[in-house]
């Protein structure tokens, strides 16, 4: 308070006719702002020592995650709390759904499949992702799951879930919530025979921790930071899925590829911003070989790992990284080479596709998640190719797919865009030099070439 009053009525009256006063102010501002992200932190850690117990995240549409507690775990000095409950604001139902199983292979595809199933349960429901951990110990503890918001309070619904419950009743646990007169209360189910109310508890709302936990699990469920990560979520795969024991075959373990004295250069965007375009020109333009990640060797998979959890698709990704590097690193013994995508386009889809609402909730800038793994080939230079939203419209209808279908795709996405191409720019160690490729297609070459010319020895 007392740095934005300065800001707001000491500097404009002694700088006042001052040319630096604009820089002066944002100056001002900025550290303003990184002062107070760091409170934010320090008053978020505060708070997690107070909740000693379970803590539940809920993910938002649009904000940061909602948070509550059992009333219990909060002593009573602490502040931050609330009966207030967005979800049941208009009378209705909560549940809460968690895969309890220890096995990460096996608690990711229940979770994917059980989400698909609440999902078709009854129409009208909203299910949104759901932690359940405690943060003391995040890793350790942590479950994953749903929270199904039932407004219309279906009387069919609570007899499905238990259904669910009795299927899965070692693996799950479901909670329910209901609102009297301004307190709410989880309702824990259990199977005893019939499924029974175990017991009940009043819950708040609290604050949460900053970075959130859906960015703290990042790393380890959707971004790998080493082969030996992706290799052992692949090993534990290839339990309940045969092409993951066929994709380990295919991969080299031995030395990790050196490049050699050319350069690597790797293309990245979003789909349609003329990736294949350009890379077929540059390959033209420099004599140099063209790959791709995931490359062909592989590429026969991806439709059974597209189907996959999260965790399983992006260890395939991450996979076909590594493999594309042994490629790499021979070619660039002989001539420059151009890749299509590489491991930017792993983490930024990685990060898009768990961080839900909008790009405030990705991590923040530096964070682990943005730097590139120390055993993976590293390229001399990475090029982002960056288009308006309208353009990409453009270029994706002339290619000829469904303009209804397509335009629909593309609104409920747009955020989802957003966040892959903030995630792409944050990318460190190599960043991304992004290229405006809304221009003509001479031109992105043209812009490209003299971008490679001054990064590479070419
Ligand atoms: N600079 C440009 N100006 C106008 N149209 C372009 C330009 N570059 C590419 N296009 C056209 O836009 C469409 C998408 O381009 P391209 O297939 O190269 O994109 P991409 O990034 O490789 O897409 P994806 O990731 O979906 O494979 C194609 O029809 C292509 O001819
Ligand atoms: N190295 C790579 C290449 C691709 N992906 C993922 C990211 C998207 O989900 C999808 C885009 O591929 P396209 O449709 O352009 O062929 O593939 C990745 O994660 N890593």
């Amino acid at each position: 308070n007392t740095i934005t009053s300065c800001c707001c009525f000491r500097f404009p009256r002694m700088m006042a006719g001052c040319k630096t006063f604009p820089i002066v102010c944002l100056q001002l501002y900025l550290h303003t702002r990184s002062m107070l992200r760091t409170c934010t932190r320090m008053a978020s850690a505060a708070c997690q020592h107070r909740v000693k117990s379970q803590m539940y995240a809920v993910e938002s549409a649009c904000k940061s995650p909602f948070y509550f507690t059992l009333k219990d775990n909060v002593s009573p000095v602490s502040s931050g709390t609330s009966n207030a409950w967005p979800f049941l604001a208009q009378g209705g139902y909560a549940h809460s759904l968690c895969v309890t199983t220890s096995q990460r292979v096996q608690a990711a595809r229940l979770q994917k499949s059980m989400g698909k199933e609440l999902t078709a349960m009854v129409p009208g429901i909203q299910v949104v992702k759901l932690l359940s951990y405690i943060p003391d110990n995040l890793h350790g503890s942590l479950q994953r799951g749903f929270l199904i918001l039932d407004s219309q309070h279906h009387h069919d619904l609570q007899n499905k879930l238990e259904g669910l419950l009795r299927e899965n009743q070692q693996d799950i646990q479901l909670c329910t919530y209901t609102e009297e007169e301004g307190r709410v209360w989880q309702s824990r189910w259990e199977v005893n025979g019939q499924v029974k109310e175990m017991d009940r508890s009043e819950v708040v709302a609290v604050n949460g921790p900053m970075p959130s936990p859906f960015v703290e699990i990042l790393r380890g469920s959707a971004v790998y930071s080493s082969l030996q990560d992706v290799l052992s979520v692949l090993r534990e795969s290839a339990k309940v899925i045969p092409e993951a024991e066929k994709l380990l075959k295919c991969m080299d373990l031995g030395n990790i590829p050196e490049k050699g004295s050319h350069p690597v250069i790797v293309i990245e965007g979003l789909d349609a911003t003329g990736k294949s375009t350009l890379t077929e020109s540059l390959k033209q333009h420099l004599k140099a070989t063209l790959l791709r990640s995931p490359p062909d060797s592989i590429s026969r998979w991806r439709k059974t790992f597209d189907d996959e959890t999260s965790l399983i698709k992006r260890a395939y990704y991450a996979l076909s990284n590594y493999v594309a590097a042994v490629d790499i690193a021979k070619a660039s013994e002989v001539s420059p080479v151009i890749v299509d995508r590489f491991w930017h386009s792993t983490a930024a889809y990685a990060i898009a596709t768990e961080i839900g609402g909008n790009i405030q909730n990705l991590p923040d800038h530096h964070h682990v998640v943005y730097q590139w793994p120390e055993d993976l080939l590293k390229p001399d230079l990475v090029i982002l190719l960056t288009v308006s939203d309208e353009e990409r419209i453009h270029r994706i209808r002339k290619r000829g797919l469904q303009e209804t279908q397509e335009e629909k795709e593309l609104e409920a996405n747009s955020m989802f865009r957003q966040k892959v191409e903030e995630a792409y720019r944050r990318m460190e160690n190599p960043g991304c030099v992004v290229i405006d490729a809304g221009a003509s297609r001479e031109a992105v070459l043209k812009n490209t070439l003299s971008i490679i010319k001054r990064h590479c020895d070419i």
